[in-house]
């Protein structure tokens, strides 16, 4: 495996991947799908598997971003709701962040996946579905182990078991939600999508539907979690996101799409939590074709990683780069712009499938929860766990205070 990490090596690598990108083997998962005869699904299939899987995935998220916004907002600020009166006494109070996160993260994209009224079955199955959650995330941390296990052994690692009794539970809750939202196709889900036009049989669609739910739910609650302990690290960021609102909104309360793409400093305090806290910390490829880095010859069929943590804390490009300083975003600087393009969701036509949706989901809930809240922490130091993604070491809690009160 060749580990890169200057920002020009990902033009090389993107060079090298060819039409049909390929990452590492997932072999718990192939594995896994192999042995309970269940097809690959996007995130493990390559070559034209792969490509068909892609484009019949991506242009229902696409259409469904433009119609999202308003479900989304309305479902940030019932999430903000019920936090206020579960969490706060007289406009104050103390609380982890976590299950506010993770409860979002969760009907967001499961509204995406199997329409609004996902968000009632939801509620009425909250239990399972913070099970899903729950388990999902406790298959990273196996995933790890097993990824760096060898295949002729990895039955025999005590993870094994686990990470399948997860998935099949996993697999099993994706049957019972298909189930009860086959018949809704009220909002064009990315589900009522796929049953319509029915290019992907049942198994296909069972195994990609629990992919997508997978991929959004943690990636999205960790970075969320990383943002608020940033922000409740730096106030002064909190009260630039509400003015910043404020101008580009001239007194409307509701958001519209483009609105959220004029909120800069808003989008550079997300760059600014991934690049501290990445989710993942490298992507890599098989390369199809031979590169060449610093007079190296690397030849095909190599695992080429690219260490986007340690590009992230580049300190020429990044000064002080330990330091959170969302306004380094806001710059001409093109290889600055570019890795935000290149490095957070991936890069190429495998970059993450979830990108944009994820962007506006996270911008959104960030501003209703600071225009909801003034919010600090005790918590000075916190450090990142690796397990796969890279989590907080602490449950991130914050001291809030209802903004309308201070005001
Ligand atoms: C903070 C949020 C997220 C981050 C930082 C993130 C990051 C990434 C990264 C780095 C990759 C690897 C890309 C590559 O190999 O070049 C990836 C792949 C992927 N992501 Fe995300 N992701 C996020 C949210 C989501 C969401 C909400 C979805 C739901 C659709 C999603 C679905 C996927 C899928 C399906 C892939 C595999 C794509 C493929 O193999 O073609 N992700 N993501």
């Amino acid at each position: 495996m060749v580990f890169l990490f200057e920002a020009d090596d990902v033009e090389k690598l993107k060079a090298a991947e060819g039409r049909y990108p390929q990452h590492v083997d997932f072999k718990h998962l192939r594995r896994h799908r192999e042995d309970q005869g269940y097809p690959k699904g996007l995130l493990i299939s390559n070559d034209n598997e792969w490509l068909c899987q892609r484009k019949i995935l991506s242009n229902p998220l696409m259409l469904k971003i433009g119609h999202q916004i308003k479900h989304l907002e309305e479902l940030t600020l019932k999430t903000l709701a019920n936090a206020v009166e579960d969490y706060t006494v007289n406009g104050f109070g103390t609380f982890e962040v976590e299950p506010i996160t993770r409860d979002f993260a969760i009907n967001a994209f499961g509204s995406v996946l199997y329409g609004n009224s996902f968000e009632s079955t939801f509620t009425q199955n909250g239990k399972t579905m913070q099970e899903f959650a729950e388990k999902a995330k406790n298959n990273f941390d196996d995933a790890k182990k097993l990824l760096m296990t060898p295949e002729c052994i990895m039955k025999m690692h005590p993870a094994w078991k686990r990470h399948n009794n997860r998935w099949n539970f996993l697999l099993k809750t994706t049957m019972d939600m298909i189930e009860r939202h086959s018949n809704d196709t009220s909002d064009c889900s990315i589900l009522s999508h796929l049953l319509q036009n029915r290019k992907l049989n049942d198994k296909e669609i069972y195994i990609n539907l629990t992919d997508l739910l997978v991929a959004s739910i943690d990636t999205t609650n960790t970075t969320l979690q990383w943002c608020l302990y940033e922000l409740a690290c730096h106030p002064a960021a909190q009260d630039t996101i509400i003015s910043e609102a404020e101008m580009i909104l001239e007194g409307r309360s509701s958001l519209e799409k483009t609105d959220l793409d004029k909120l800069e400093f808003l989008s550079a305090v997300l760059w600014e939590t991934l690049r501290l806290h990445r989710v993942g910390f490298f992507t890599s490829r098989i390369i199809k074709d031979c590169m060449e880095v610093k007079g190296i010859m690397i030849p095909p069929q190599t695992n080429v990683a690219i260490s986007m943590y340690v590009m992230a804390r580049n300190s020429v490009l990044f000064p002080n780069p330990d330091k959170f300083v969302p306004e380094r975003w806001m710059t001409d600087n093109a290889k600055i712009k570019k890795l935000n393009r290149d490095v957070f969701f991936g890069f190429g036509p495998r970059m993450c499938l979830g990108k944009k949706m994820a962007e506006m989901e996270m911008k959104l809930f960030i501003l209703k929860f600071c225009q909801q809240f003034e919010f600090s922490t005790d918590d000075a130091e916190m450090d990142q766990v690796v397990k796969l993604l890279l989590t907080p070491s602490r449950p991130v809690k914050i001291n809030t205070v209802l903004r309308h009160l201070t005001d």
